[in-house]
């Protein structure tokens, strides 16, 4: 099978070294020149991932040349990007091409899910792969599961043959709203994981905003049209553990170093890779507004970063609110 990864960043070459492995012909298309003849020269990706990248992996920066004779291409540019890449393949792929998203956001304008964004420029079949899979261990071939979506459970099960193997297992889940947005919005709670750690809180305080932004993860996405059930798999409640205690993880150690006072600014700027959690939080903190959700978590994380908050008085307020029953759905 010849695949083609769009996007050479931690999550793109990891992508392309597991599917390497598996057999298939990978290209590795990057927009960055200098970055190309780097792993041309070198076989790694130093910015993003150490680890080996093998000769049989083809990178290039010929969007043009690299979408002929792919019948899937993947999607592995942060979710702020996916509109401008969907732009430049339309009218160059083939209609039959099955499209494997890995971005996890939602647009901060149009408040769309990556699926509904690629599908507003492309006509092609759709796959969202979630779940928890950071980068630096799938390629080092450590155990990993994650799910698939799409509107088209046909595809999902192409793409479950084509993907999995001994140490990448994956699961299908026909709630494509669900397993977006459990992919995206836990994002928010890694990077305010982050914060408690960095603001030297423990390990209640991980597990109280992890539990309760999953509470919160999930009313939103109720609202949204996801079955709440979703949200305790893999998408959700698993890349949300991931995400939250990994320390390979971009949004929490964004988080540590704004909890250690470091500025937004500052902490993007050392982490040097996308941190998804930070557009994610002002979607979600839009979404929240529009749709009457309380989002107690993401109203803070908001204050934060957009807002000059500073994190003690973010944990305060969290901290003080009236009382309430867990399930309470406010
Ligand atoms: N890294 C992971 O472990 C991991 C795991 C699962 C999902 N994801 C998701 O995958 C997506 C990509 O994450 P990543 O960690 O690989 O990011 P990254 O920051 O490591 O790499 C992003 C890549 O996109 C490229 N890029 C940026 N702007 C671009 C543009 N306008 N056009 C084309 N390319 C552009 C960058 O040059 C870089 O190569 C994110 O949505 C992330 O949440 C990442
Ligand atoms: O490293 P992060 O925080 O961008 O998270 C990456 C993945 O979403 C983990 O599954």
């Amino acid at each position: 099978m010849e695949i083609l990864i769009l996007g050479a960043g931690s999550w793109g070459t990891a992508m392309a070294i597991h599917l390497n492995d598996l057999g298939h012909k990978i290209t590795l298309w990057t927009r960055d020149i200098e970055q190309r003849n780097y792993i041309l020269k070198t076989r790694y990706n130093k910015k993003y991932l150490d680890v080996l990248i093998p000769y049989n992996i083809v990178i290039t920066t010929d969007i043009k040349e690299a979408v002929k004779n792919n019948s899937i291409i993947i999607f592995a540019v942060p979710s702020d990007v996916v509109r401008n890449v969907a732009v430049d393949l339309k009218g160059i792929i083939d209609k039959k091409t099955i499209i494997v998203n890995l971005a996890k956001g939602i647009e901060t304008t149009s408040l769309k899910r990556m699926s509904e964004v690629i599908n507003e420029i492309l006509d092609n079949t759709i796959v969202v792969l979630s779940g928890p899979s950071h980068a630096e261990e799938v390629c080092r071939h450590i155990p990993t599961a994650c799910v698939l979506s799409s509107k088209n459970i046909n595809a999902c099960e192409y793409i479950q043959d084509i993907f999995m193997n001994e140490n990448f297992r994956l699961y299908i889940n026909k709630d494509i709203i669900g397993v977006e947005l459990g992919g995206a919005l836990k994002n928010i709670i890694a990077l305010g994981a982050g914060i408690s750690d960095g603001l030297g809180f423990g390990d209640n305080t991980k597990a109280a905003l992890m539990t309760r932004g999953l509470a919160e993860i999930s009313r939103l996405g109720v609202a949204l049209g996801a079955d709440p059930l979703t949200f305790l798999g893999l998408s959700g409640m698993g890349d949300l553990i991931v995400t939250c205690t990994s320390m390979y993880s971009r949004n929490r150690r964004a988080g540590i170093k704004i909890g250690q006072g470091k500025s937004l600014k500052e902490a993007l700027k050392e982490i040097g890779m996308v941190v998804e959690g930070v557009k994610t939080t002002e979607s979600a903190y839009k979404l929240s507004q529009i749709h009457n959700i309380t989002m107690p978590i993401t109203k803070e994380m908001y204050s934060i970063l957009f807002e000059g908050k500073n994190p003690h008085d973010a944990v305060y307020n969290l901290m003080t609110r009236s009382k309430k029953h867990e399930m309470e759905y406010i």
